[in-house]
């Protein structure tokens, strides 16, 4: 899947760099390059260069990018000035600590409300985002054009719900349920799994383990 000519993994790597950059002290260098990104975020430096030429323009041979400005293509690429809406479906553990995490509006995203099929009127979560009934998503979704869904539900509920979202006009999910969704062509779906990172990192610490025994136990016979 492509969006504006550019590939998944890119579009996956643009919040990497825009958050690093972000990070930076604001009376830091006013220049970065390339090159000092990739250093910082251990990426290939080939791959950096690359990847922020296809979305800015603005990068000079020897000098790299001016900072701010970078960030502003990169946000603008993104579209973190457009707003966008969002529901989460499923307002248990995690879907609440989501409505109130107030990070994601820095990347233009707005979360509007819950959706949770125990909810019967009207609850309120410790940060004082709503949370409907399910009988509400479609109405809430056409009326504010919410075309962004998350879910967190339960994994024997997901598709049920995937399907929900799909006829209330949402066309990107966002699946935190350990499941795979089918849907119709058109509709976007990341899944998103902690644990599978998770193991990517344990799976690093073991061969680390392995390597440092293999290299200690040489050095005990060379002794
Ligand atoms: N991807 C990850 O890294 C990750 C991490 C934690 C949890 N999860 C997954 O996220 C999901 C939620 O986990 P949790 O710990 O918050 O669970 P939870 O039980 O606390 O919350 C689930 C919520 O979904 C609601 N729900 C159930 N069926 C529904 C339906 N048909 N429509 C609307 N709402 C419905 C429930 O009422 C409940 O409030 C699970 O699928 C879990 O496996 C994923």
């Amino acid at each position: 899947m492509e969006v504006k000519g550019i590939s998944q993994a890119i579009l996956r790597r643009l919040p990497i760099y825009l958050t690093y950059l972000k990070s930076l002290p604001p009376q830091g260098p006013v220049h970065i390059s390339a090159t000092a990104i990739a250093a910082a975020l251990h990426m290939g430096e080939v791959q950096v260069r690359k990847d922020l030429a296809s979305v800015s323009k603005a990068g000079r041979p020897r000098i790299g990018y001016i900072v701010s400005e970078l960030v502003e293509d990169l946000e603008a690429f993104l579209g973190c000035n457009d707003v966008s809406n969002a529901v989460i479906v499923g307002a248990g553990k995690l879907g609440k600590a989501l409505l109130d995490y107030e990070g994601f509006s820095e990347y233009g995203l707005h979360i509007v409300a819950g959706l949770d099929i125990r909810v019967a009127s009207e609850e309120t979560t410790a940060g004082g985002k709503p949370i409907f009934g399910l009988s509400k998503m479609e109405d809430l979704c056409k009326r504010m054009n919410i075309r962004i869904g998350i879910l967190t539900v339960p994994a024997d509920q997901a598709q049920k719900v995937c399907d929900q979202m799909v006829e209330s006009g949402i066309s990107a999910i966002l699946n935190f349920a350990p499941t795979h969704l089918t849907v119709p062509e058109g509709i976007l779906v990341q899944n998103e799994n902690l644990a599978a990172s998770l193991a990517v990192l344990s799976n690093h610490l073991f061969e680390q383990m392995h390597k440092d025994s293999i290299k200690n136990t040489q050095e005990g016979e060379s002794l």
